[in-house]
């Protein structure tokens, strides 16, 4: 297959500006492809590269580890990528013949290295891989297996069976489809299907969550006729399942705490019928534009988008809300299928989210009305972050009671009030809520 060179210099920016700046591979990858003008196959085999290599660089990194005399660590981070990248291609990607997986990587290490010897440096080792290709050796190690840093096995299996553990970190590193919730304030959904078929994509409902479509061949969405008429948002299932738990009703007043880029707000403000009132909060003054921007597209004049801190309270809002949604800010390891680099991070300043989570439901509980509802919900399988936090706050906070809930799908009853998605188990995100009732 021809391939042109731009895809895979994008992905090795990307590569190389995650690994060196802590840069976030979707957004930047966004950016970049707009910046360089990738038609829809470009982009797509972009972020194919830049996703298979972060979701498999640590295995990746054995064995080119095995095959170099000079350490990977010792490596210009360029060179480590470009290696990564080739290597990627020979070993996962059938459509990509290997000698030019090779060539175009030696014409990488020439356009960006300052060491004149690093296109030898990566032509060598890159051949010596295509040789030892059906004989590599196979780590004994899910860390190295699954390229998940071993603090995360860790956490993990804390929280699984053995025999779940390894589905989870499988599960990870595939490639979910794009999911999209309809906008039935808008459109109908059979027509929303017509309408995204006649644009090229294959869509299929979703087998258990009504309004709920499933989309391949999406090229870049905003372009798209159909999201510029607002007929729908993206989001995954578990986020909407926790939307349509907490039961917002048409006339409601709801406070969406921490609520860019929208997705917990368009579900609720769909799910009213657009009567009512959904404020929507984000700490950040840039997001507010985002939320606005969010409703004006969708047509949900009801979402009214404000700059707040959910730590500080606002006394205006004291017992105000039929519902409060407390989506904190998390570490994000239920989606690691959308971001695989979140791996990488430095798990350090994860161990300060629970305070500020903490902080942040405590404050906001205190603007539920009595009767109302309180829903906690984070996209992490981290216990602390979870239903530790829910314990932490019912044992100061006598004034409220978990309430079971129905959902749609394998779920049924949730009688304990709470739920987590996992990938391997129900294909969604990694996800967790909570369904509070503030005692009358
Ligand atoms: C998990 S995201 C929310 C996702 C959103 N609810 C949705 O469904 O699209 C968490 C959001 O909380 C915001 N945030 C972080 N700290 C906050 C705080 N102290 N108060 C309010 N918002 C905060 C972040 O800017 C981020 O947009």
């Amino acid at each position: 297959m021809a391939v042109r060179n731009t895809a895979r210099d994008v992905a090795l920016r990307a590569l190389v500006a995650c690994e060196r700046q802590g840069a976030w591979s979707d957004g930047f990858l966004k950016k970049e492809i707009g910046g360089a003008g990738l038609d829809g196959r470009d982009a797509a085999l972009a972020t194919r590269l830049c996703f298979g290599v972060q979701q498999n660089r640590m295995l990746l990194d054995f064995w080119l580890g095995n095959l170099s005399k000079i350490p990977l660590d010792k490596m210009e981070p360029a060179v480590r990528s470009i290696l990564r990248l080739g290597a990627y291609q020979i070993l996962f990607l059938d459509r990509v013949p290997d000698h030019a997986a090779v060539n175009q990587a030696v014409e990488q290490g020439r356009k960006n290295s300052r060491n004149l010897r690093s296109a030898g440096l990566v032509n060598g080792i890159l051949r010596s891989l295509i040789r030892q290709k059906s004989e590599l050796p196979q780590p004994t190690d899910l860390s190295t297996q699954y390229s998940h840093p071993q603090w995360l096995v860790d956490a993990f299996s804390r929280r699984l069976p053995a025999e779940e553990l390894e589905a989870l970190l499988r599960a990870d590193n595939s490639e979910p489809p794009t999911c999209i919730q309809i906008n039935t304030c808008k459109a109908e959904t059979p027509a929303a299907i017509e309408a995204l078929q006649q644009e090229g994509m294959t869509v299929s409902p979703h087998p258990w969550l009504p309004d709920c479509l499933l989309l391949q061949g999406t090229g870049n969405l905003e372009q798209s006729a159909v999201f510029q008429r607002g007929w729908f948002y993206v989001q995954d299932v578990a986020a909407r399942l926790a939307v349509l738990a907490a039961d917002p009703r048409s006339g409601m007043e709801v406070l969406d705490a921490c609520a860019a880029p929208g997705g917990k707000s368009f579900a609720a403000a769909i799910a009213m019928g657009n009567q009512g009132r959904v404020i929507s909060c984000d700490i950040h003054p840039h997001k507010q534009i985002l939320l606005q921007r969010g409703a004006d597209r969708l047509g949900l004049p009801i979402i009214r988008p404000e700059v707040l801190d959910g730590k500080v309270c606002k006394e205006d809002f004291l017992n105000s809300f039929d519902l409060v949604i407390a989506d904190v800010p998390c570490s994000g390891l239920g989606i690691i299928r959308k971001k695989p680099d979140i791996r990488y991070k430095d798990p350090g300043p994860l161990s300060g989210l629970p305070r500020v989570q903490g902080a942040i439901l405590e404050n906001v509980s205190r603007y539920v009305r009595p009767g109302g509802v309180l829903l906690y919900a984070t996209c992490t399988l981290l216990e602390r972050e979870n239903e530790a936090i829910v314990a932490t706050f019912l044992e100061k906070q006598k004034g409220f009671t978990l309430e079971q809930f129905q959902v749609p799908g394998p779920f049924g009853l949730c009688a304990d009030g709470m739920l987590t998605c996992w990938p391997h188990r129900h294909g969604t995100d990694g996800f967790f809520f909570a369904k509070l009732r503030r005692r009358v």
